[in-house]
C-alpha cells in the first residue's frame, strides 16, 4: 500500500489504537504507576501494541510508546502528571541547550527496541508494523513550554525572538530522530509515521522552515541508512499545507486531519501521494448514523486512488469499544 497501489478495500488502523478506550489496556496500565516507566517496560509495551490487533484485526500495529521518549533520551527528563499530560523542565531555563546531550542515548531507549523485537515476534505477516517519532517542531514545542499549551505561544515566540536557539534545538532533534528511526527499522518495524501534531500553529513561512524542512532532513537521513524505509508524514491541521507535505517532505504517504476537505485533498494530495485518514474521531464516540455517514464520506472522497483508512487524529478515551468494531466492519464492507 505504501508503494502506492490502490487496494480493493483500504487497509485500516487507528491513531492511538493502543490506549485508554480499551479495558484490557486500562487493566495493564494500572500495573505500572508511571506512564514513562510503562513505555520503558518491553513486555507491557509489546502487549499494549498487540491488544488492539487481537481485538479488531487492524491491518497495522503501531508501537506503544510516546514521542516524548526522545527529549527524555536527550537528557531532558519527562514525567506525566496524572490526568494532566506531560511535564518537562523548560529547555529555555538554566543553561538552555547545554543541558541536553549532543546525541540521543539509544541505550536508554533499549527497552523500546526490545518491545519492537517482541511485537515483531508476536505479529503475523499480514499485519504491517509501524514505528514513529514526533516531528522536531512538535517535540521542540514541548521541550520549550515544558507542557502542552493551547496555541504554542512559547515556541512560536521563541522562533521570533531567538531563531538561532530554535535552529540549534531542531538540528539536535533532526539528528536524534534519524538515529532513533533507523534503530526502530533495525529492530523490526516495517514503516514509520512522523507526527507533526502542531503543524497548524505555524505561519506559512514557519511551516516551511520549522516543519517541512526538518521533516525532509529526517526522511533523507533515514533513507541514507535504510534505503527502502517507508515513511508516513502527518502534518496535523496544515490545511493547504498538506499538498506541500506531499511535494516536499519525501513522504511515501500523507496523513490527513479531519478538517481537510476530501475533494480538495483527492485532487491536491492523493494525486501526488497515497493518503491516510481522515474520519473525525468524535463520529466513533457518537456511533450510529454519524459514524455510518462519516465512514461513507471518507471512503467516497478517496475512492479513486491509494488510501489507508484512519481517523483524522487519535481516538479519544471515551470511545465505546463496540463502535470501533462497527467502524472496522463498515470500512471492510461487512454488515455491522
Ligand atoms: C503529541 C503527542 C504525544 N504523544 C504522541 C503524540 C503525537 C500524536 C498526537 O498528536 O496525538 C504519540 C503517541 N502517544 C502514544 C502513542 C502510542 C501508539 C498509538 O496507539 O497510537 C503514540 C503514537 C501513547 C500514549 N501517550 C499518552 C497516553 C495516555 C496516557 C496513559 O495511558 O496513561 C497514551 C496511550 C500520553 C500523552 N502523550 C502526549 C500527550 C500530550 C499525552 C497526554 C494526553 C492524554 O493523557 O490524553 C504527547
Amino acid at each position: 500500500m505504501l508503494a502506492g497501489e490502490r487496494l480493493p478495500k483500504p487497509p485500516i488502523w487507528i491513531m492511538r489504537q493502543a490506549g485508554r478506550y480499551l479495558p484490557e489496556y486500562r487493566e495493564l496500565r494500572a500495573t505500572t504507576a508511571s506512564f514513562m516507566e510503562f513505555c520503558y517496560s518491553p513486555v507491557k509495551a509489546a502487549e499494549a501494541t498487540l491488544q488492539p490487533i487481537r481485538r479488531f484485526g487492524f491491518d497495522a500495529a503501531i508501537l506503544f510508546s510516546d514521542i516524548l521518549v526522545v527529549p527524555d533520551a536527550l537528557g531532558q527528563e519527562v514525567t506525566f502528571a496524572e490526568g494532566e499530560g506531560p511535564r518537562l523542565h523548560p529547555i529555555t531555563l538554566d543553561g538552555g541547550l547545554s543541558r541536553l546531550a549532543d546525541e540521543i542515548d539509544l541505550e536508554r531507549l533499549s527497552p523500546v527496541f526490545e518491545a519492537i523485537e517482541r511485537v515483531r515476534a508476536g505479529l503475523g505477516p499480514e499485519t504491517t508494523f509501524l514505528g514513529f517519532c514526533g516531528a522536531p517542531w512538535t517535540v521542540a514545542s514541548y521541550m520549550i513550554a515544558g507542557k502542552g499549551t493551547p496555541e504554542l505561544a512559547p515556541s512560536r515566540l521563541l522562533a521570533y525572538r531567538d531563531p538561532d536557539f530554535l535552529v540549534a534545538l531542531i538540528d539536535r532533534l533532526v539528528e536524534a530522530s534519524i538515529r532513533y528511526l533507523v534503530r526502530q527499522f533495525q529492530a523490526g518495524v516495517d514503516a514509520v509515521q512522523i507526527f507533526e501534531s502542531f503543524a497548524g500553529a505555524l505561519t506559512a513561512s514557519g511551516f516551511e522552515r520549522w516543519s517541512l524542512q526538518p521533516i525532509r532532513r529526517i526522511v533523507d537521513g533515514v533513507r541514507a541508512q535504510v534505503p527502502h524505509a517507508r515513511i508516513i508524514v502527518f502534518t496535523r491541521a496544515a490545511g493547504a499545507g498538506h499538498r506541500l507535505t506531499a511535494e516536499r517532505t519525501g513522504a511515501d504517504a500523507v496523513a490527513l486531519d479531519w478538517a481537510v476537505n476530501g475533494a480538495w485533498a483527492a485532487e491536491n494530495v492523493q494525486a501526488l501521494k497515497p493518503v491516510q485518514g481522515n474520519l473525525d474521531p468524535l463520529t466513533v464516540v457518537a456511533g450510529g448514523q454519524a459514524l455510518e455517514e462519516g465512514v461513507r464520506d471518507v471512503l467516497a472522497a478517496f475512492s479513486s486512488g491509494p488510501h489507508i483508512f484512519n481517523l483524522g487524529h487519535g481516538i479519544v478515551p471515551e470511545t465505546p469499544v463496540e463502535n470501533v468494531g462497527k467502524l472496522v466492519k463498515l470500512v471492510r464492507g461487512e454488515t455491522a
